[in-house]
């Protein structure tokens, strides 16, 4: 019996076009949707899926800092050719012999479903390549007006997927100086088998300036909501940051980092709404590192972490608890600053007071309490 090798699976994301028709002022695969560079999306979807064990991204030349800035530091990164199919040769040579099987993805389609991506691994089992598809459902004329048929007519998508030998020979055999729009139809030149699997309409391609606000609009959104709660306590020659501002009182907060309570409350409540632990499992008050450090930081982290999930903040909001000092009038430098800190409109964020009427700790002004309620919406990509 022999035990045949697992395949190694690469996804080759083509991301070296100057995306001339979108009319972006960066080439399209670099301009956001949902928050995030298109790029960063598509390639999200493969280095997360358990099915794909490698992720090459091609870019143009003089673009490696932009796409790492948009797909991570650690990402594997080659510089593509003139055409789309000479990107593909360049990216099929720098993969390697260990690869088996490859998914040419187009970064123009930044919503790839994980669904699509079973397909048609699914059907390299049997075939030499596999892509998906849609039915064409609109009726087809020509300029003149003459009907084209539309039965057995597909729109073809990406990512598609191919036995990397035959994809490889596919390239090599295709005549000099002739374009190719796609890889299937280069693989059929050579006489392979290519499925047509199911496709998406979250996979449409970006091409056109108003395809931006489409593919926003095919979004499903979930909305979260989170709460946070801190204390800490008041005492005498310590500062007084409050909301990431510097109050004049006769004392101020000590604890973690600058002790800023409403900082503090706002990251907490921002990581509930990611599941993302708290302020201590990301910056422990044992590291000494983090002793009298500015807590902007912390609430920084948060909506990055926020951000890196292509998550946008709806809205922000803040209970300070205390006797004194008056919160009047600070609010609103604490507003500009918060949504400063999470590049917000700050009509997004709201920050309140009360005393508890003497009280409590708060009342007897032992220390400063606040509450936070983030509420924060996060793409859902389809399966
Ligand atoms: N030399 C090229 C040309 C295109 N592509 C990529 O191929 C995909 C599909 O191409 P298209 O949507 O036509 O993108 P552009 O060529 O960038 O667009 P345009 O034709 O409007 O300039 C895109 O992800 C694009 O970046 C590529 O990697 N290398
Ligand atoms: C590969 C492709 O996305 C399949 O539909 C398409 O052919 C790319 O075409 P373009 O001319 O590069 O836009």
């Amino acid at each position: 019996m022999t035990n045949a090798p697992a395949p190694r699976t690469a996804a080759l994301i083509v991301a070296a076009g100057r995306g001339l028709r979108a009319g972006t002022a960066l080439p399209k695969q670099y301009a956001p949707v949902a928050g995030q560079p298109m790029l960063a999306h598509a390639y999200r979807a493969f280095a997360e899926h358990p099915g794909i064990d490698t992720v090459l991204v091609m870019v143009a030349e003089g673009q490696q800092a932009m796409a790492r800035d948009a797909v991570g530091a650690d990402a594997r990164i080659g510089v593509g050719g003139v055409l789309r199919l000479d990107t593909v040769r360049i990216g099929l040579d720098l993969l390697g012999s260990e690869t088996t099987r490859v998914l040419v993805h187009d970064a123009a389609r930044p919503f790839v479903p994980a669904g699509v991506i079973d397909r048609v691994l699914a059907a390299l089992d049997e075939a030499d390549g596999a892509v998906p598809t849609l039915a064409v459902v609109d009726t087809l004329n020509r300029e003149d007006g003459t009907l084209v048929p539309r039965a057995g007519l597909h729109r073809v998508q990406t990512p598609q997927g191919f036995r990397i030998a035959v994809l490889a020979r596919a390239h090599a055999a295709w005549p000099a100086g002739e374009d190719a729009s796609d890889d299937a139809q280069m693989v059929r030149a050579l006489g392979g088998r290519v499925e047509l699997v199911q496709g998406d309409a979250m996979l449409e391609k970006v091409t056109y300036p108003e395809d931006f606000a489409a593919a926003e609009a095919r979004i499903r959104w979930e909305t979260r909501s989170a709460s946070g709660f801190d204390v800490h306590r008041l005492e005498a020659g310590e500062e007084l940051w409050l909301g990431g501002v510097l109050i004049p009182h006769d004392r101020g907060l000590s604890g973690h980092s600058d002790a800023d309570v409403v900082l503090h409350a706002l990251t907490d409540a921002l990581l509930g709404t990611i599941a993302a632990g708290d302020i201590g499992t990301h910056f422990p008050p044992s590291d000494p590192q983090w002793r009298g450090a500015a807590s902007d930081q912390f609430l920084a982290h948060a909506a990055t972490l926020i951000a890196d999930k292509g998550g946008r903040i709806d809205f922000v909001d803040l209970t300070i608890l205390c006797e004194a000092p008056k919160i009047g009038p600070h609010r609103a430098a604490m507003i500009a600053r918060i949504a400063e800190i999470l590049t917000i409109d700050p009509a997004r964020v709201s920050v309140k007071a009360t005393t508890t009427e003497r009280l409590g700790f708060t009342g007897r002004e032992e220390g400063i309490a606040t509450q936070a309620i983030a509420t924060v919406s996060l793409p859902e990509m389809p399966r």
